[in-house]
């Protein structure tokens, strides 16, 4: 299903639905989903995932449509989708080490880690981790933020990926590879399971 479109990583917005009916279309670029930002095929998963992804427009303020994956955590099928194509885009990489973006990166990476036999690593809000840091400050859709790593905890022959539930401007996940990079030898890939289409999606 789906026609087996294909997104290169990082590049939600070459994702083809031109194939796809418009009903349909309107749908899954409101929602976007998943795996477009990891290359996976573009199937049944994803169309199921996208289809219990919430929108909520003007949350939390006027102008941003808001991707609420709440709705898709209680959906198993759904959710184990979303962890199975994150994992089988990965597994036999190589990859050591899956960094999680607080908060909504912590539902999902650190399943991903134990299925790919990797460390999870937390990337924090400021002032959360009690070891010494590295730090790096973003911009955000509604705002700015600074995320934290334990001096340490990525090593320089680590290979990492960033997981998040969402890129909308792709601050966070640009500010978490810069992290990563400080550390590891490779941090070549990020993931994400909504790449909205611009600011407000
Ligand atoms: O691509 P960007 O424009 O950087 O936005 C994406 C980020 O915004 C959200 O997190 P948020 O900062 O709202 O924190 P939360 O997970 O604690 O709600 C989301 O979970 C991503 O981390
Ligand atoms: N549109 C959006 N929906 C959910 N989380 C977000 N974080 C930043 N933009 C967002």
């Amino acid at each position: 299903a789906g026609g087996g479109a294909r997104a290169p990583a990082g590049s939600s917005s070459t994702v083809r639905l031109g194939s796809l009916g418009g009903k349909r279309r309107r749908r899954l670029r409101g929602a976007v989903v998943a795996m477009a930002a990891a290359g996976a095929d573009f199937d049944a998963r994803v169309a199921r995932i996208a289809s219990t992804i919430r929108v909520i427009p003007d949350f939390p303020k006027p102008g941003i449509m808001f991707q609420d994956i709440t709705t898709m955590l209680l959906n198993p099928e759904a959710f184990r989708d979303t962890i199975d194509l994150f994992v089988e885009r990965y597994k036999d990489k190589g990859i050591t080490v899956i960094a999680g973006v607080e908060a909504r990166g912590f539902i999902f990476g650190p399943t991903i880690a134990l299925a790919l036999n990797a460390k999870f690593v937390p990337l924090r809000k400021p002032k959360k981790l009690p070891g010494e840091v590295i730090s790096e400050e973003y911009s955000l859709e509604y705002g700015t933020d600074k995320m934290e790593m334990h001096v340490g905890a990525v090593e320089p022959n680590d290979r990492a990926v960033v997981v998040d539930d969402l890129i909308a401007t792709g601050g966070t996940l640009c500010a978490a590879v810069k992290l990563i990079a400080t550390s590891a030898a490779w941090s070549g890939s990020s993931l994400a399971a909504i790449a909205c289409w611009g600011r407000g999606c």
